[in-house]
Parts: structure tokens; sequence; C-alpha cells
């Protein structure tokens, strides 16, 4: 067992210390590009400045004999696009396949100084983040970088799901988790074919109404509620991040046509704790960054909670119900989220300060 004396120490002579506080960067929109499609890949460069992550697929939805094409083009654009605020992140092979090895080899000498986060798929368990942990160390090392690159796993199997505290606790480089749950669905034998999002077969039935005989009529016109087949495991994540003060995302929606169902989806994820999510196709980086930014009518309640609370402590009525210690922090965790957005989106900023223009009392 490693001391927690030894937790902030370099894993490689020479690489930079381990962050003591994971950053809270803006990221409600993760979006994903595969490197060897041409097409996308041209795309980057324009895309900096409108969406909070940029990321190059080297895994799942990138061909197999585009591995190499696709972790060359990566370093390609690492190298020649300035990232301006947005950060660039990639997905690397899962560890059990023949390209992750040369993933990292590759991209952190070439591209370290400018990556921000890896992202590993199917983690299982803590020993995956170590093994990941060590070597970034010692190519950080090597390359002479100044900061650690940061590490998200993507939780997609039972097992993983299962450790998810001891992942996120595996090092100071865990930066987040994301939900995989096409890979989860199949590792856990779910019965569904889809690529997150929901399934009509989910669903509760309202009870039946009586008869007049006070029987129930079973076969009555019912209405049924959907469920969220998410809902357990991105509970998890959110407990297990906040527990270890790194951040919990939901992760695709594969229903690209279908923008109402996505925007429901991430705004469960939101509401719950999730601090962004994936984007799989341009339009859906705008359905992102309006579902994890929080709301002008929001802003505008907590602030006036703020407000009415002084110094924070006690009870007040505003509008009719109450307010106290524990909804000021809820309250805070809003404007506190408001103000690192507005940094970097100056059209929310403008929404965001008008608000102070507002009449007294509106
Ligand atoms: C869905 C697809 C095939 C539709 O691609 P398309 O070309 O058919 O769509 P389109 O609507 O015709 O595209 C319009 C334009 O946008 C471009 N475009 C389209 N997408 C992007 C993009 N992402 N970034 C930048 N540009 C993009 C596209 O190239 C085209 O350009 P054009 O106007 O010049 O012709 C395509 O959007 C795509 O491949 N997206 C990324 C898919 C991906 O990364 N999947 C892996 C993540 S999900 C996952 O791995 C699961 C998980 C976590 O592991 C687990 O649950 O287990
Ligand atoms: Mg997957």
């Amino acid at each position: 067992m490693r001391s927690a004396k030894d937790f902030f120490a370099p894993l490689a002579v020479g690489a930079p210390a381990p962050v003591r506080e994971v950053p809270a960067r803006p990221s409600r929109a993760i979006h994903f590009f595969d490197p060897s499609n041409p097409k996308m890949a041209a795309k980057v460069p324009d895309m900096v400045g409108t969406v909070d992550v940029l990321l190059g697929n080297l895994e799942d939805a990138v061909k197999a004999d585009k591995k190499v094409e696709a972790r060359e083009g990566l370093v390609r654009i690492g190298q020649d696009v300035d990232f301006g605020p947005t950060q660039l992140w990639t997905r690397i092979n899962s560890l059990d396949s023949p390209w992750a090895l040369d993933d990292l080899t590759t991209l952190v000498p070439a591209i370290g100084h400018k990556l921000d986060v890896v992202m590993v798929p199917k983690v299982q368990g803590a020993e995956d983040i170590h093994y990941v942990d060590r070597l970034l160390a010692q190519l950080e090392a090597k390359a002479g970088l100044e900061r650690p690159i940061l590490v998200h796993a993507i939780l997609e199997t039972a097992r993983g799901v299962a450790n998810v505290e001891e992942i996120c606790g595996a090092s100071p480089r865990m930066q987040g988790l994301s939900l995989g749950p096409a890979d989860l669905a199949a590792d856990r034998r779910m019965k569904t074919t889809r690529v997150g999002g929901g399934h009509p077969g989910y669903l509760v039935r309202q009870d039946p109404p009586k008869g007049e005989d006070g029987t129930a009529q079973i076969e009555a016109q019912r209405a049924t509620y959907q469920q969220d087949l998410w809902h357990y495991t991105v509970a998890r994540m959110v407990d297990a991040c906040a527990a270890h003060g790194i951040y919990p995302y939901y992760g695709p929606f594969g229903d690209i046509t279908d923008v109402v169902a996505c925007e429901d989806q991430f705004r469960n994820a939101f509401l719950l704790g999730c601090v962004g999510t994936w984007s799989l196709h341009p339009k859906q980086i705008a359905i992102a960054n309006r579902v994890f930014s929080p709301s002008v009518e929001d802003i505008r309640h907590a602030r006036r909670v703020v407000a009415a609370m002084g110094d924070g402590t006690g009870a007040v009525m505003l509008d009719g119900k109450m307010e106290d210690d524990a909804s000021l922090k809820q309250c805070l965790v809003m404007v506190d989220l408001a103000e690192q957005l507005a940094a970097v989106d100056p059209e929310l900023k403008k929404q965001y300060d008008a608000i102070d223009a507002e009449p007294q009392g509106a």
C-alpha cells in the first residue's frame, strides 16, 4: 500500500509533481472527432473556442486499419492547431489492445505539452489507473513536461462499476469519469441495442382503475412512464467523483437525430451532478452547452438567495419558501459554475450580467 505521504510524489524521477486539486475547467461538451477522417479533422481548427473540449478519438469508432493514421493525425493536429481556451483530450485504445502502448508512447513526446487529459476506456479497477499513472510519469519525465497529464476513466464494464470508488481514488491524476453505456450494456448482458438513452420497454405503469364491483381493470388504458436505464450508474459515478474531488460526465447519446431525447438525457445528468457530456456530432455541442450551463432563471434565483442569506447562516422566507444554510450551498454551486462558464463564454456572460440590470423584485 502506498503511504499517503507518497501520493503526491512524482512516479518517475523528473516527472512533474502531481496536482493536489483537479482544476475545475469548463467541460460541458467533450466533442469527439476521428483524426483519421479528413473531413472531421479539417473542421477542428474552426471548432476551437466553440466547444470546451476537443477529443481526438483513437478507440472504438475508428476502424482497425486506421488506428495508426488516427494516432498520426492527432499528432499533426496537436502540433499545428492553437487550441486557445479549448482543452485537448484524447481517448486512447483500451489497455488490452495492440495499440494502447504506442498511443501513449507516441502522443506524450509529440504533443504531451498540449494534451490536458487522456481518457482511458474500459477501466476495470485501480490497477488499470496505476499502470497508466506510472507510464505517463515515465513519458512525461523523458519529454521534460512541466505539468502532469490528467486521466479520465470510462465506466463501461460491470467490474468497473463495482470498483468505481477505488478507480476515482487511484491517482491524483484522476480528473473524472464518463459513462460508457454501449459497452456497459453488452458487458452486463442488458437486452438493449442502443448507444445510451432510454428504452420504451423500461417503464412503470399506472395502477389499474377499479371497476364497479371493486375488481382491478387490468386491461384498462393506463399511463406508462419510461424510466432512466442509466440512473443507477450515473448516480454511483456522481457520488464516487464527489467523494474524490473529481468530475462526472454523462457520455454518448447515439441517436444523433433525436435532439429532444438527447437534451433530456443530458439534463438528467446535469441535475444529478454531472458537469458535462460527450458530443458525437457538431449538432450535439449546442445541446450540451445549453444544458450544462445554469439557466438565467436559476442564476437569478440563486443570487437572490445568496443576497437574502447575508452571512450564510439562519433561515429566511423567499417567495413563500424556506431558505437556509443548505439551500444557500446549492445556490453557491450554481453561482460558482456560472462564473466559471461566463469567463469562457461571452454570450452566457452577457445573459448572466443582464440579471444585475433588472429592476429589483423582477
Ligand atoms: C455519427 C457520425 C458517423 C455521423 O457522421 P455523418 O458524416 O454521417 O454525419 P453528417 O450529419 O452527414 O455530417 C455533417 C458534417 O459534419 C461532419 N461531422 C460529423 N461528425 C463530426 C464530428 N464528430 N466532428 C466534426 N465533424 C463532424 C461530417 O464530416 C460532415 O462534414 P461535411 O459537411 O464537410 O460533409 C459521425 O458524426 C461520427 O463518426 N461521430 C463520432 C462517433 C464517435 O466518436 N463514436 C465513438 C464515441 S461513442 C462510444 O465510443 C461508445 C462508448 C462510450 O465507448 C460506449 O458506450 O461503450
Ligand atoms: Mg465503449
